[in-house]
């Protein structure tokens, strides 16, 4: 396996060539200009990165006596204070984070980095921790994007990155039971690459795939694009280790246990807040021999909504479902290059129609049931008013799925904001927290006579309802950047609970999420999940600048 890039500090990539690419690097288009100078009044100026050099770092607080017991552990080559392995470890990705770092700023660096490569060395590691006072912070891909990884301290006690890449093998595959046991560490492709080998895949395929790490997608509850057909990824793990400063626990009993309390469910989405993951034992399945990518076409929002309700009261959703309402239809339209593009433009043209919303689905499987499922739907979705685009529509964002955060670079080079935030509602609920949260975002954004594009699609559908991801695209306010996008995210979020949305789809609490949690889970809820960290980490080492509020 070839080793994979790390993540540049200060944004995304290096992006890996792509045959035909007509955007090397993450370019934006000249059409993408042209739209975006139109929509948002914006005037293009370069507002490059810091220089990497010039990036501010204090210095390491870590007392010596506690890194040589740390080094006493692990070995000198695994505790590390560097400047480059600090810089490395430092926050996730969110907008605020590239913000921060692109002026410069490391104020919520790691004072050291550890590299343990066992479930016994982390524990070691951890009781150690615990006892000198030591923060830890969990460290997989660095994707996080509500502040998983800031380290925020109410005590000020020096903080340790604790970095799993070292643990990141496949330990076990037990074909007969479709389970693979692995290190934390691990990321997707690698995971993948091993268990085509023997005709499997585990299909988790978040738009972070590149980077992000299996340990990470269970500390968040992550999920991947083909998540309606293939589950989230706390649907995928049937057991894990999590080591602890009081132990380590052995959770989850495949294939199935009525032993009380599911305690596993308690380490999933635990954020790090109650030690480390070490090992993960996930389900996996046949990898498809039969795959179909389509692209549709609904006069309406609502008209898409009231389709995709349909194919789900009927059990009919497609692995992957993507419906894009009018404004974020019209982006892609305008803003894309290439032949998908073209071919899409030309596929409305054709049948008489303007943009509309456009909507992306995709079946895998073997090719008998994937046919029939995609009959099936076909008729659902031409009774819910939908016209069919065809398969290049669907395999050119099939082809294109992992680039939106290269390009997200570029759009910060020329001074605007990007971000993205998500929810998800029952599909009685779905449209009012959909307009709640949109008009809070425009509204917030508009302040300074700005004009903020606001485009949202549905990213994931249940039985029950589905999840709703905003994109957020404004010309930044080069004075106050960052309380720019607070506003907005504290208006969207206040907008989106009280309408009935959850905190988070997939995203995970972090610390950007973490004032809302009681409202979510209520008073009574948060102090159960703090008796359990109290049990677990009694000393409030385990990254204690998330999840839980204040
Ligand atoms: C461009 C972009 C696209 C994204 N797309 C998606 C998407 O499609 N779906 C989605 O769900 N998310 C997405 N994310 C968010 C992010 O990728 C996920 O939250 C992912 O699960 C984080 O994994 P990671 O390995 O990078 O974890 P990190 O960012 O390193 O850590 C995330 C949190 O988990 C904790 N943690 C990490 N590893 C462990 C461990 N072994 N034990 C205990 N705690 C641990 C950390 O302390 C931190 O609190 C995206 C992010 C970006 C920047």
């Amino acid at each position: 396996m070839p080793e994979q890039p790390e993540l540049t500090i200060q944004g995304w990539g290096p992006r890996p060539a792509t045959p035909g690419d007509e955007s090397p690097d993450g370019v934006l288009t000249k059409a993408a200009r042209r739209y975006l100078t139109r929509e948002l009044g914006w005037e293009p100026r370069a507002t490059p990165p810091a220089a990497v050099e010039e990036i501010r770092l204090a210095p390491c607080r870590l007392p010596e006596e506690d890194r040589a017991a740390l080094a006493g552990l692990l070995g000198e080559d695994h505790v590390r204070t560097d400047r480059d392995a600090r810089l490395r470890r430092t926050g996730g990705k969110s907008y605020l984070d590239l913000l921060r770092r692109r002026e410069g700023d490391a104020s919520d660096a790691p004072d050291a980095v550890a590299l343990p490569g066992t479930t016994e060395e982390t524990a070691a590691l951890l009781a150690l921790c615990s006892e000198r006072g030591v923060v830890v912070v969990p460290f997989g891909g660095g994707t996080s994007v509500v502040g998983g990884l800031a380290g925020v301290d109410p005590d000020d006690r020096p903080v340790l990155a604790v970095d799993l890449s070292r643990m990141a093998s496949v330990q076990a595959l037990d074909v007969p039971s479709s389970l693979v046991t692995v290190g934390p560490g691990m990321r997707g492709p690698a995971l993948e690459q091993a268990l085509a080998r023997e005709g499997l895949t585990l299909g988790h395929l978040p738009q972070s795939w590149e980077y992000a790490t299996l340990g990470g997608y269970a500390a968040t509850r992550s999920a991947g694009q083909s998540s309606t057909g293939v589950g989230r990824f706390d649907e995928l793990v049937a057991g894990l280790t999590l080591a602890t400063p009081s132990g380590v626990l052995e959770l989850g009993h495949p294939p199935a246990s009525a032993a009380g309390p599911d305690l596993l469910g308690l380490a999933l989405g635990s954020e790090g807040t109650l030690g480390v993951i070490t090992g993960l034992t996930l389900r996996v399945r046949p990898k498809p021999t039969a795959s179909s990518y389509e692209g549709w076409s609904f006069r309406t929002w609502a008209a898409g909504l009231a389709a995709l309700q349909q194919l789900a009261r009927h059990d009919l959703l497609p692995d992957v479902v993507r419906l894009s309402d009018t404004d974020e239809t019209r982006a892609n339209l305008l803003m894309a290059a290439g032949a998908g593009a073209r071919a899409l433009r030309g596929s409305l043209r054709a049948r008489g129609r303007g943009e509309g919303c456009l909507l992306v689905v995709g079946w895998e499987g073997v090719p008998d049931l994937v046919r029939a499922r995609v009959r099936a739907a076909s008729s659902l979705l031409r009774d819910g008013g939908a016209v069919r685009l065809g398969r290049r529509v669907g395999d050119s964002w099939r082809r294109h799925r992992f680039e939106a955060p290269y390009l997200r670079d570029r759009l910060l080079d020329g001074g605007l904001l990007v971000e993205t935030l998500e929810t998800a509602a029952t599909w009685t609920a779905l449209p009012a927290v959909y307009d709640a949260t949109r008009r809070a975002l425009q509204e917030s954004l508009a302040r300074g006579g700005h004009r903020p594009l606001v485009m949202a699609h549905v990213s994931h559908g249940y039985a029950t309802g589905a999840s709703l991801y905003f994109t957020v695209i404004a010309d930044r306010d080069d004075a106050l950047p960052i309380q720019q996008w607070l506003s907005a995210k504290r208006a969207a979020t206040d907008a989106l609970l009280a309408a009935g949305g959850t905190l988070t789809h997939h995203h995970a609490v972090g610390a950007d999420h973490r004032p809302w949690l009681e409202r979510e889970v209520g008073p009574l809820g948060v102090e159960v999940l703090r008796a359990v960290k109290q049990r677990l980490d009694p000393h409030g080492v385990c990254n204690p600048g998330v999840l839980l509020p204040d």
